[in-house]
């Protein structure tokens, strides 16, 4: 029912401008509240692309994209949710890796400046940030004076995380930003997210979810809910953590799921080995080699 779907995308196709052929063929996807998804495929099959256009940063018309039963596209959309309460969540939330290299917030300002600068008033910050905000600067260990210019990649990518998570979400899509955070970072991190989800189940207006997108699979075992796998534009593969069957030994793995919908991989703290095997797989289609 599409009432019960965070992200409701059908015949959706993509082609930039300046390209012959389209980066998206024809996707259909969708993905109920309450659930952490990871988005994986090889170098240019088309991750950032599908991300940018769910989070409405990239015009497309071509399909029918809804989020949180609303098209990002249409005149009335808006971004921010008033809760019964009078605090705001933003319906769709996107965090790429370019905003640690833009202009704007590579000044001599300080973090607060920066957050104020946004148009977080005062009173926004001492209502939110105390409640919030202060629990992700010390998970993610910000000071809020420092100032923007002197701050490493990492530091930076902090700051960025704390900024786009200081009001609640219905959708956030993470396009492979905890790429320069340290393993403690990246954990705490993980671990915020999956309450925030959580929180949901409880509560249906803070019902969320997550679509995270990388190459790093460690530390992500029993995080996630789903895989989808996107090859070449096309979604490829899409599989359930729940159907996920850990077996002893190499031999007995199987890549793609059997009838019963299961996949089976080799016991291992790491999903690295499974995607490591079926981007191999990408690279021997795309080379036209048979397995
Ligand atoms: N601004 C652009 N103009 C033209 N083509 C683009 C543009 N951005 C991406 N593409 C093309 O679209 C395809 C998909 O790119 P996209 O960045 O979505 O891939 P990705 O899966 O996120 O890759 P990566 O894992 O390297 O980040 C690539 O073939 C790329 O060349």
């Amino acid at each position: 029912m599409s009432g019960d779907l965070a992200i409701d995308v059908k015949n959706l196709s993509y082609k930039y401008p300046i390209n012959d052929v389209k980066t998206l063929h024809n996707i259909d996807l969708q993905i109920p509240y309450n659930t952490i998804n990871l988005l994986l495929g090889s170098n240019g099959s088309g991750k950032t692309t599908f991300l940018k256009i769910l989070g409405g940063k990239t015009l497309c018309l071509n399909g029918d994209v809804l989020i949180d039963n609303a098209n990002p596209f249409s005149n009335g959309f808006r971004n921010t949710v008033t809760l019964s309460d009078g605090s705001e969540i933003n319906k769709v939330c996107y965090f790429g890796t370019d905003w640690v290299r833009s202009e704007f917030i590579n000044r001599d300002i300080t973090v607060l400046e920066l957050i104020t600068s946004l148009g977080y008033r005062k009173e926004n910050l001492e209502h939110e940030f105390t409640k919030r905000g202060n629990y992700l600067m010390e998970i993610l260990e910000v000071d809020l004076g420092w100032r923007m210019h002197m701050l490493s990649d990492g530091q930076k990518r902090r700051v960025q995380l704390i900024m786009g998570l200081l009001k609640p979400f219905k959708v956030l899509l993470l396009d492979e930003i905890t790429i320069d955070l340290d393993v403690v970072a990246r954990f705490k991190l993980f671990e915020f997210l999956k309450f925030e989800v959580s929180q949901g189940k409880n509560n249906p207006e803070r019902k969320c979810c997550i679509v995270y997108c990388t190459h790093i699979f460690d530390g992500l075992n029993s995080w996630y809910d789903r895989v989808i796998h996107l090859h070449r534009g096309e979604i490829e593969g899409d599989f359930q953590y729940k159907n996920i069957q850990y077996v002893d030994d190499e031999k007995d793995e199987n890549i793609e799921a059997d009838d019963d919908g299961v996949v089976r991989i080799a016991r291992s703290s790491s999903l690295h080995p499974l995607v490591l095997k079926w981007l191999l797989k990408d690279e021997h289609k795309r080379r036209g080699i048979s397995l």
